[in-house]
Order: C-alpha cells, then structure tokens, then sequence
C-alpha cells in the first residue's frame, strides 16, 4: 500500500493579478511551490508523487524538481480546464498497479504540518474519505444576489474545507470519471454518490494563497513556523 501525494499546481491565479500564476511567486526566496513540495517530501510520508502544471510551466517545474530531490517517483500531469480536471489528469498519472491511499493537495498551501496527515489516515481507517477542514469563526452571510443578503447560515455546522484532501486512489479515480465539472473540491465527488467523507480539523495558518493579501499573511506564517522550528 502506497501513500500519493498528488500536487496542483495547474492554475492561472486569475485572482492573484500576478504576472506569473501564483505557485511560482517567491515566498522567502523560493517559489510557493517549491516550499509546498519540498515540505511533502521532508514529511517522509509519501512513496510516491503526482506534480500537475500546465504545459506553459514546464521550465518551472524542471527548476524545482532540480531543487527538491526525492528517491521516490515523481509523476508529472498536465493540468485540466478546471482543478477538479487536473486532479483526474493528475490520478490517471498514477500506475494502475499502485494501489493505496492519495493526499491531493492544493500547491498553493504551503503551510500544511505531519500531524495533519497522521490525522487524516487515521480517519480513512473508518471513513472512504477525509478532509481538512476548519469551522467557522465568523458569521456567515449569504449574498444570493449582491449585496443584499438573504439569510444567515447556522455556523455550528459550517466548515470551510482545506487540503489535503485524502482517498483510498481506486475509489476517488473512480468517482472523478465519472464527471468532474461542478466540482470546487475533491469531497464532493464522493458526496455526489452518497458516500460518507469525514472533516478533520485543520488549521487557520493552513491558507490557500489565492489573492495579494495572502502573500503578506504567507510570509509572516513561514517566518513563524520557521522561528518555532529553531526553538524546538
Ligand atoms: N485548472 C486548474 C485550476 C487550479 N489548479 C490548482 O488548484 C489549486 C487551487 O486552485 P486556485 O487557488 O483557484 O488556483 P487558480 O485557479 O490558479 O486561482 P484563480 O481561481 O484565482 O485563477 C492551485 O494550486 C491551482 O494551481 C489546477 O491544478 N488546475
Ligand atoms: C479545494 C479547496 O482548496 C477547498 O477549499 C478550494 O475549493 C479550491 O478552490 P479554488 O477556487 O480552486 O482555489
């Protein structure tokens, strides 16, 4: 049994503005990516990984992969038209002998910790999948037709999802060719069918750098997380 990293870095980054997608912006000197992949790989938890980019990006990706060495496989996918695309262009990556567990994860969450990950298998020992995900802090509003809001939602049971986002491989492949338009996460396509997906409770540091402001918050994050290692 083979645990998958599966990376997305197959993105625009429309709502970043930035000259080049978001994944390649220099977070301390790297790219975003770089520190996403590099710290999948010092986990020491996968066996395997799936790194999906558009064709256009393939000279960043060969200078990453020149920088973080791995003595596992690393399967290269070309991003689809939609992330839940390129997640299956990045699944069908994967041998069909593999079989076991995949952690798809956005590249722009550079910030994820081991214990997620520990969390999350240990939940896909009872559950057919597993998310992070964080529950809501502040009230939540919705805005069917802005800006007038329509009702409030009851935030007890409201959670924004995260990544990693974890599946037995077979079952997740599965669900995903079976159509993946509509689909903003990887959970869903397993909700699609009925099929029972657990949250496990992620952390607020764990962003998705989509937009300039998170670049800001991205760079205190490392510079905390950075200053907690040398203390330990
Ligand atoms: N067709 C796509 C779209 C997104 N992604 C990846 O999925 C992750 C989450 O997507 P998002 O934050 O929305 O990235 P973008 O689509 O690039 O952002 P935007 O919507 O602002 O264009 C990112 O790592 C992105 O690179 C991908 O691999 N393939
Ligand atoms: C998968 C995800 O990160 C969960 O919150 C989110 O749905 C990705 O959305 P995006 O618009 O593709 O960034």
């Amino acid at each position: 049994m083979e645990r998958v990293a599966l990376i997305l870095a197959g993105g625009t980054g429309q709502r970043m503005g930035s000259a080049v997608p978001k994944q390649y912006l220099e977070l301390s000197g790297r790219p975003v990516l770089q520190h996403t992949l590099q710290r999948f790989v010092d986990f020491c938890f996968f066996q395997r990984f799936v790194l999906v980019h558009r064709c256009e990006d393939q000279a960043w990706i060969e200078g990453i992969l020149r920088q973080v060495e791995t003595k596992y496989p690393v399967h290269l996918a070309l991003a689809g038209s939609h992330r839940a695309e390129s997640v299956l262009n990045g699944l069908e990556a994967v041998p069909s002998s593999v079989s076991g567990q995949v952690y798809i994860h956005d590249g722009v969450r550079p910030f994820v910790q081991r214990f997620h990950l520990e969390a999350l298998s240990e939940c896909l020992q009872q559950y057919a999948g597993a998310i992070l995900a964080c529950p809501a802090h502040d009230t939540v509003k919705e805005v069917a037709r802005f800006p007038s809001i329509a009702r409030t939602l009851d935030r007890r049971s409201l959670y924004l999802a995260q990544t990693p986002q974890a599946f037995e491989l077979e079952t997740i492949r599965h669900a995903l060719r079976r159509g993946t338009e509509g689909l903003t996460d990887d959970a869903s396509a397993l909700e699609r069918d009925g099929v029972d997906v657990a949250v496990v409770e992620g952390s607020r540091s764990n962003i998705k750098i989509t937009t300039p402001e998170d670049m800001l918050l991205a760079e205190a994050i490392l510079g905390q997380q950075e200053k907690n290692k040398r203390s330990l």
